[in-house]
């Protein structure tokens, strides 16, 4: 059995003050023990979300980091600063990245290898745009950004994939939980095909809009292994309900 997963990404939001009370919010939840927790706030509030996160159950990510490990790349952040900041995971290509940053499926590749030396599990975001799944293409984009990022590593230990079609991401429109099903059945089947994954160990997470009123469906899909959350991971009592959802 595939433990669920929950995790919130905070994206560029927040103060020193107003992550204060979302973290003091979060320590106040009813931590579900079937399930496995992490926020991925900005960087610069890693240090202070690690610092009341400890011992909580909730594990810390970050939502980018730089393929290498140090040197003349101002402004970057390395995946081995993120370990000392305590951090367990990252986000790796998701799709505001690959739009605003033009991040290409070689760069990921990089990031991959660079994080899973440093013993991070990667969170690999993928998914495809509305025109894309308006021309019927959203399976063969989706397989191009497994593949372009995992073929060829010599360590995936500790994959994990978020499936976030742009078009549902802050939109308030969700993908209906058969279509969410038949892309994760799709990404479990194209993970079989690439070498050092285990497709049927690996947890595939649906990211796009969810909220507390959607998750139960989502869960209850036979190949949706938790959630990659967005705006309702910055409200703690929504986020615990999430939680709850996917404890079920
Ligand atoms: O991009 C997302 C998480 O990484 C999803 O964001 P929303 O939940 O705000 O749609």
């Amino acid at each position: 059995m595939r433990r669920p997963l929950v995790a919130g990404n905070w994206k560029m939001n927040g103060s020193i003050a107003s992550v204060d009370s979302l973290l003091s919010g979060l320590s106040q939840l009813k931590m579900a023990k079937t399930v496995d927790l992490a926020v991925c706030p900005s960087f610069v509030f890693l240090q202070q979300a690690t610092a009341a996160l400890t011992g909580s159950g909730i594990k810390v990510g970050a939502q980018d980091c730089s393929p290498v490990s140090d040197g003349a790349y101002t402004g970057d952040i390395s995946a081995s600063m993120l370990v000392d900041q305590g951090c367990a995971l990252v986000l790796i290509g998701h799709s505001e990245r690959r739009e605003y940053h033009q991040e290409g499926d070689a760069l990921l590749a990089e990031k991959l290898a660079t994080v899973v030396t440093l013993g991070l599990a990667p969170v690999l975001c993928v998914g495809e745009t509305r025109e894309q799944r308006e021309a019927g293409d959203a399976e063969q984009v989706v397989g191009e950004q497994l593949r372009g990022a995992l073929m060829n590593q010599s360590s995936l230990e500790g994959l994990v994939i978020a499936y976030e079609p742009v078009w549902a991401i802050g939109t308030g429109l969700t993908a209906t939980p058969e279509q969410a099903q038949a892309m994760h059945a799709y990404i479990r089947n194209e993970l079989a095909s690439i070498e050092g994954v285990s497709a049927n160990e690996t947890r595939l997470l649906y990211g796009g809009s969810v909220k507390a009123a959607n998750a139960v469906e989502l869960f209850a899909q036979p190949d949706i292994d938790g959630a990659l959350v967005g705006g309702a991971a910055l409200d703690a009592v929504e986020f615990g309900k999430i939680i709850d959802a996917a404890a079920g």
